[in-house]
C-alpha cells in the first residue's frame, strides 16, 4: 500500500489496484517488466528510456507525438528488441498492456506550451485522463512529471510540497500551470477513489544534452548564444531566480520515486539557486568570455523566484543532485557544439 507524502492529508484509505490483466498470470508472459513512457521522444524523456533500458528485465514503449521531440533522440534503441516506438498523441486512448507508465507527454518549453495553449490544456487535462484509465484497466503504476509551476509566482520560498501555490488562473500560462494542477487533481481522484497507484514529482528546471537548441528556455538559449557568438539574451529583470538541476539526477530522482512506496508530490530539482544574470555570466565565463550580455524584454506572469526545498526527496527516496551547473554546462556545451557543428574554441 503507498504511503502519501503528499501534505499529510489523511486520504480515506485506498482500496487495493484493480486485479491485473489475466496476461499477467498467463504461463507464456515475459517476466519483463513493461513501461510505458509518454513522451518519451523528449529531452527528459529519451534518458529515462536511455536508463531504462539497462535494466535487461524491462521492456519500453513510448508512445509520443513528436510535437516537441524527436525519434532522433531514441534513434539507438530502434530495432532493439525490448523497445517499441508509437507514433500517439494521448489526447487519444491508448490501449497496451503495461505493468508501470512514466507520464511526461507534454511540452515543457514555455514557447512551445503557450504555441497552442488549448492543445497544452488538453494533453495535461485529457491525456492524463486517459493515462489513468489505462493504468486503471491494466492495474499499472503511474507516474505524473508535475512541475514546479504549481506553485506559479511563490510566495512561500524556497518551496515545499505543502505549499497550494499563487497561480493566475487565466494567464498565458495558465494552460500549463492549471493544466498539471489539474492533472495532479485527477491522479489522487483515481488514487483515492480507485485505488490506482500513483506517484508525483514536481521537477524543477531541468537541463542537459539533447535540450531543444532553439527551444526558447534559458538554459539552451544562453549556450546557444555564446557558441555562435550572439548576445546573451537576458529577459528583464534578469534578477529573478531559477534552480538547475542536470538531466541525469532528475533521471535518477523520477525512478526512486517510481520504484519507492511514496505517492508524492515529492519535488525533484536541484536548490542552487542563480539568478538569470548570474547564470548568464556563468555562461560567458566558461562558454564564450567575448559575448555581450543584453536585457530583453520578458513575458506575462513569470515566477520571480523558484527554489525546491527537497527535503522529502532526501528523506522518502534517498534521493539528492549530484551534478552542480558549473558541472553541468560544459556537458552541455559539448552536446550543443556537436549538433551545431561548431568545433571547441582553441
Ligand atoms: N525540462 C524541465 O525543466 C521540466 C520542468 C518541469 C516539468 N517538466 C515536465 O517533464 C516532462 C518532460 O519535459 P521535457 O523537458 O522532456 O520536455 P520535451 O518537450 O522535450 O518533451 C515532451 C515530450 O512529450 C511529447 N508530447 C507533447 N505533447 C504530446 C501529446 N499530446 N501526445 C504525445 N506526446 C506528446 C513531445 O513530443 C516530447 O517528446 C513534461 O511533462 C514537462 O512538463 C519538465
Ligand atoms: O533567453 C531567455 C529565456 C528565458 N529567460 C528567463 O529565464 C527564466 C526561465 O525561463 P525558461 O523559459 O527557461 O523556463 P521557466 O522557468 O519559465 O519554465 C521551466 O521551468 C518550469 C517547467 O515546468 C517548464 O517546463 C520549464 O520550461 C525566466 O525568468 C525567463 O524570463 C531569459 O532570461 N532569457
Amino acid at each position: 500500500m503507498a504511503k502519501e507524502a503528499s501534505n499529510g492529508d489523511n486520504h480515506a484509505a485506498t482500496k487495493p489496484p484493480p486485479t491485473p490483466s489475466p496476461l499477467r498470470n498467463s504461463k507464456f508472459f515475459q517476466s519483463n517488466l513493461r513501461i510505458l513512457v509518454t513522451g518519451g521522444a523528449g529531452f527528459i524523456g529519451s534518458h529515462l528510456v536511455d536508463k531504462l533500458m539497462e535494466n535487461e528485465k524491462n521492456e519500453v514503449i513510448v508512445a509520443d507525438n513528436y510535437f516537441t521531440g524527436s525519434k532522433d533522440n531514441l534513434k539507438k534503441w530502434i530495432g532493439h528488441p525490448r523497445f517499441e516506438l508509437i507514433r500517439h498523441d494521448v489526447t487519444e486512448p491508448l490501449l497496451v498492456e503495461v505493468d508501470q507508465i512514466y507520464h511526461l507527454a507534454c511540452p515543457a518549453s514555455p514557447i512551445f506550451y503557450k504555441y497552442n495553449p488549448v492543445k497544452t490544456i488538453k494533453t495535461n487535462v485529457i491525456g492524463t485522463l486517459n493515462m489513468l484509465g489505462l493504468a486503471k484497466r491494466v492495474g499499472a503504476r503511474i507516474l505524473l512529471t508535475s512541475t514546479s509551476e504549481v506553485y506559479g509566482d511563490p510566495l512561500v520560498h524556497p518551496q515545499e510540497e505543502s505549499y497550494w501555490g499563487n497561480v493566475n488562473p487565466i494567464g498565458v500560462r495558465s494552460c500549463y500551470d492549471e493544466g498539471k494542477r489539474v492533472a495532479e487533481t485527477l491522479m489522487f481522484d483515481y488514487h483515492r477513489q480507485h485505488g490506482i497507484e500513483i506517484r508525483i514529482a514536481r521537477i524543477f528546471n531541468t537541463y542537459g544534452p539533447r535540450m531543444n537548441i532553439d527551444d526558447g528556455r534559458v538554459v539552451s538559449n544562453f549556450i546557444a548564444q555564446a557558441i555562435r557568438g550572439e548576445p546573451l539574451t537576458v529577459q528583464a529583470p534578469g534578477t529573478q531566480t531559477r534552480s538547475f538541476c542536470y538531466v541525469s539526477d532528475m533521471v535518477d530522482g523520477l525512478i526512486r520515486l517510481m520504484e519507492g512506496e511514496n505517492t508524492g508530490p515529492i519535488n525533484i530539482g536541484n536548490p542552487g539557486e542563480f539568478t538569470m544574470t548570474e547564470l548568464a555570466e556563468t555562461v560567458k565565463e566558461l562558454i564564450n568570455p567575448d559575448v555581450e550580455i543584453s536585457m530583453v524584454e520578458n513575458t506575462p506572469d513569470d515566477p520571480r523566484q523558484r527554489k525546491p526545498n527537497i527535503t522529502k526527496a532526501k528523506e522518502l527516496l534517498g534521493w539528492e543532485p549530484k551534478i552542480k551547473l558549473r558541472d553541468g554546462l560544459p556537458l552541455m556545451e559539448e552536446d550543443f557544439r556537436t549538433r551545431l557543428g561548431v568545433p571547441p574554441k582553441k
